[in-house]
């Protein structure tokens, strides 16, 4: 594999990129940086936690050093937490260019953002519904200039599910220029090539990592065929067990809705674990708080919905446990992305009932790669059934009078 340098990179960006902690480059990194650099549209498809980020970061970041202006490049994703730490790649690398940048998501005050937009900084890093609402209602700042366009997790921003973020795109589109560079990356972006190739239209290169299998090597992919009725048990005993044997490790459980998220989270603090819960029906200045106390370790658990699925990089995650078999296997290529990332190892565990069987097999067939069983001693979650039961509803008062009132 080539050396940063090799790549067409500037000395300066070389040494930074160094400093930071990344040695020798990724291959998407490789693959990608020496168009981006030459001027060319990218679709880079590569594997959850292998590098991504970097990928267009720096050539941005190159291209902005040799013509800086604001407003230079602006980044979308589908999610304000990864907003926060798409900015962060930006500002550790750009540091020695005294790069300016400005986050535009929902949730925070949308005066302050205006304020800042209009300052002009080199990179804005958006969520598509908010920088949409800047769009509509403002005209003290402009894209019009723009050099680069990049859409991270690009197959999410263009595919219509729970939240649609269509309407906001064509209003983003409509106030970018069409002369500029477009990068695309996911690690999903197969499903949206079409729609995405619309996107870059500027001789595109589109580079998809070279595996059959889609989920990383280094990832240890479990199924656990549980009763729907006695799931909470399970999931307090490999909890607890997991927290037993490895203090350091740290787990995401993943849910499906954001009540239920929020009730196994009330449920494992009864049992005094370490736990914060993270979905959309949070205030944001929660959700930051929460992901806070999370990467920081200062608790160990995070429950999350889906909103946590894609893109977060936390290097202390050794095990993602899945409460619910996700019904895409897209979505379940990103949750168990969050563990085993940049080569380390890690640990998922899909809890299947009686109806989920069907859903795992279209995960398999998707990521080529069969899952193996998880054994659990039966007798240990026997022992606490009925405690976790009747936690379990206590918490479900406790969350349906809070959501009331
Ligand atoms: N060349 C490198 N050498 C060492 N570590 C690297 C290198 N490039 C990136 N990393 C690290 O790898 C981790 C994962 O990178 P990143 O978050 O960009 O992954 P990703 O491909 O975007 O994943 P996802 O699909 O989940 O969003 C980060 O902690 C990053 O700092």
């Amino acid at each position: 594999m080539a050396a940063f340098r090799e790549l067409g990179l500037a000395p300066w960006l070389v040494a930074q990129a160094q400093q930071v902690g990344l040695g020798r480059p990724t291959p998407v990194q490789a693959a990608c940086i020496p168009p981006a650099l030459q001027g060319r549209d990218c679709m880079g498809c590569a594997k959850t936690g292998s590098g991504k980020t970097a990928a267009f970061v720096l050539p941005v970041l190159q291209a902005l050093s040799e013509d800086p202006y604001g407003i230079f490049c602006l980044v979308l994703t589908p999610t304000r937490e990864l907003a926060y730490q798409i900015a962060e790649q930006f500002r550790v690398l750009g540091k020695p260019l005294g790069l300016k940048d400005c986050v535009v998501v929902g949730g925070l005050d949308m005066v302050a953002q205006a304020l800042e937009l209009s300052r002009k900084p080199h990179v804005v890093i958006a969520t598509p519904g908010r920088l949409a609402d800047h769009l509509r209602s403002s005209n003290t700042f402009s894209l019009k200039k723009l050099r680069f366009l990049v859409l991270d997790e690009a197959d999410r921003l263009l595919e219509q599910e729970c939240t649609d973020f269509t309407e906001d795109l064509e209003v983003i589109l409509a106030a970018v220029p069409a002369r500029r560079q477009t990068l695309l990356f996911s690690a999903t972006l197969t499903d949206t090539l079409k729609e995405l190739k619309s996107l870059a239209m500027n001789e595109p290169f589109f580079w998809e990592a070279p595996s059959e299998v889609r989920t990383v090597d280094e990832l240890d992919q479990r199924y656990l065929l549980v009763p729907e009725m006695v799931k909470d048990a399970y999931l307090v005993h490999l909890i607890q067990t997991f927290q037993d044997e490895h203090e350091d490790w740290s787990i995401i459980v993943f849910t499906k809705t954001c009540k239920e998220c929020q009730v196994l989270n009330m449920m494992l603090r009864k049992f005094s674990f370490p736990s914060v819960a993270l979905h959309s029906m949070m205030k944001q200045r929660q959700r930051f708080a929460a992901l806070a106390k999370f990467k920081s370790s200062i608790f160990r658990i995070l429950i999350a919905t889906d909103v946590a699925a894609r893109g977060l990089d936390i290097p202390t995650v050794q095990v993602v446990i899945n409460h619910n078999t996700p019904g895409l296997p897209k979505i379940y290529i990103h949750r168990v992305g969050r563990t085993a990332r940049a080569g380390r190892h890690g640990l998922a565990i899909t809890m299947v009932t009686q109806y989920d069987i069907h859903l795992v097999h279209a995960i398999e067939d998707e990521i080529k790669l069969k899952l193996k069983e998880f054994s659990v001693e039966e007798r240990f979650v026997l022992d606490i059934l009925t405690q976790v039961y009747i936690t379990r509803r206590d918490c479900e008062i406790v969350s349906e009078i809070t959501l009331r009132g």
